[in-house]
């Protein structure tokens, strides 16, 4: 689901009706005599801009703002309005036992004072974006606890995993101890994580949407045994599950690797037509020559260092004249990024792991001996980096 034009729509509709209340408030330009009839309208008027101009910052705002926005808030809210439909507030206030200014923030009120859910109200009234929110608290914590790390250790890019230099590690006092350990030690968490993962997925494309992967990936031909996509940390096949559906002609087998943990915890049943395969993707791939090697969200987890060692993994098995490796991951600007980008960026931190610029994803690449190819930007936040090797 792209939600952009409804929000562009809404956005679109809500500044129209600021034009037309400054159309009304000039016409209240009046000569003095008519200036107590006037202030009484100026006054709703300016009431009224109040109201639409709330609107306007909500509807404008990026889903992952309204995300931490949501962390204050009680989840029922959404659930409810979505099965039960619009309400006055104080009914709706009434009947989930909470009083009014906690509920309104993310709801939108109509000229009736009926209160409905926005376009991110309605994505939030999905369990799985519950489960993102549940997600989020839980590993709040440990977010927190960036700046006081810093002061201690310096302001320095943690750069590996090892002694305390990641606030992660240093949080729970565990030298090297790692964002994937932590989910690993803490399954209900890993739960919540691999369903926020789902949900991201249902609110935008999975695949890159500008991406023609019919036409850019390496043909296998009729070979039943050759492989044309390995998805190196590809959670439970939700990527591979929608590429199989949508270019149904793509042929062979597409594989996914994926730490242990994860594949145990599967939260639906287990994907029709590909493999899942457990694999440390700090060691040896176990499968060789792939037309492609693709990797979703996996290298901003990991500091440069940690990213070289599973990248040269992925190098020493590519087939050095047709297999591409496909990254999915945010190309941030160098400068002005948007605050969702620096967000990302900042959580990413917490365990080592960054969002990184062209520039920086350039040097990581060449360093590892590939090149890359095209960037392509979506509107998606991860672009698609196309690489071959050099
Ligand atoms: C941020 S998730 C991304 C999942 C998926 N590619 C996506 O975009 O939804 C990172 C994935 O890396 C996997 N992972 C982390 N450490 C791993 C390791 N050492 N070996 C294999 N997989 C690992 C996790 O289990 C998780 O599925």
């Amino acid at each position: 689901m792209d939600s952009t034009p409804d929000q562009d729509r809404r956005v679109g509709d809500l500044l129209d009706q600021l034009c037309h209340l400054r159309e009304q408030l000039r016409l209240l330009n009046r000569p003095l005599e008519e200036q107590d009839k006037g202030d009484g309208e100026r006054k709703e008027l300016l009431k009224r801009v109040g109201t639409v101009s709330h609107q306007l910052a909500l509807a404008a705002q990026e889903p992952h703002e309204a995300y931490w926005d949501l962390i204050r808030r009680d989840m029922e809210v959404f659930r409810y309005l979505k099965e039960h439909g619009g309400m006055k507030i104080d009914e709706l206030a009434s009947n989930l036992g909470a009083e009014e200014g906690l509920i309104e923030g993310l709801l939108v009120q109509s000229e009736q004072g009926i209160y409905s859910l926005t376009e991110h109200g309605l994505i939030f009234a999905l369990p799985a974006y519950e489960d993102s929110c549940k997600f989020a608290v839980e590993f709040l914590p440990v977010v927190l606890f960036n700046p006081t790390f810093f002061q201690q250790y310096g302001y320095r890019e943690p750069r590996s995993h090892d002694g305390f230099d990641t606030p992660l590690a240093a949080y729970f006092k565990k030298p090297g101890y790692g964002f994937f350990d932590y989910l690993r030690d803490h399954p209900s968490v890993q739960k919540l994580f691999i369903s926020a993962m789902h949900a991201q997925a249902r609110t935008q494309s999975i695949l890159c949407s500008v991406y023609d992967y019919e036409a850019r990936l390496p043909l296998v031909g009729d070979d039943p045994s050759a492989v044309a996509i390995v998805d190196v940390g590809g959670s439970q096949g939700e990527l591979l599950l929608d590429l199989r559906a949508r270019y149904p002609q793509i042929k062979g087998r597409m594989i996914v690797l994926d730490q242990k943990s994860t594949l145990q915890s599967l939260l639906q049943e287990p994907p029709v037509g590909i493999e899942l395969v457990v694999h440390d993707i700090f060691t040896e791939l176990p499968v060789k020559g792939a037309a492609v090697y693709h990797l979703k969200r996996i290298l901003h987890d990991w500091s440069d260092h940690s990213a070289r060692i599973i990248l040269k993994h992925v190098v020493s098995a590519m087939d050095p004249e047709r297999s591409k490796v496909l990254i999915m991951d945010a190309v941030l600007p160098s400068t002005n990024t948007s605050l969702s980008q620096a967000m990302g960026d900042h959580s990413m931190l917490t365990f080592g792991g960054k969002e990184r610029t062209e520039g920086d994803w350039r040097t990581l690449l060449e360093s590892v001996g590939l090149v890359i190819e095209h960037i392509y930007q979506g509107p998606e936040p991860e672009a698609l980096i196309e690489c071959r090797k050099a």
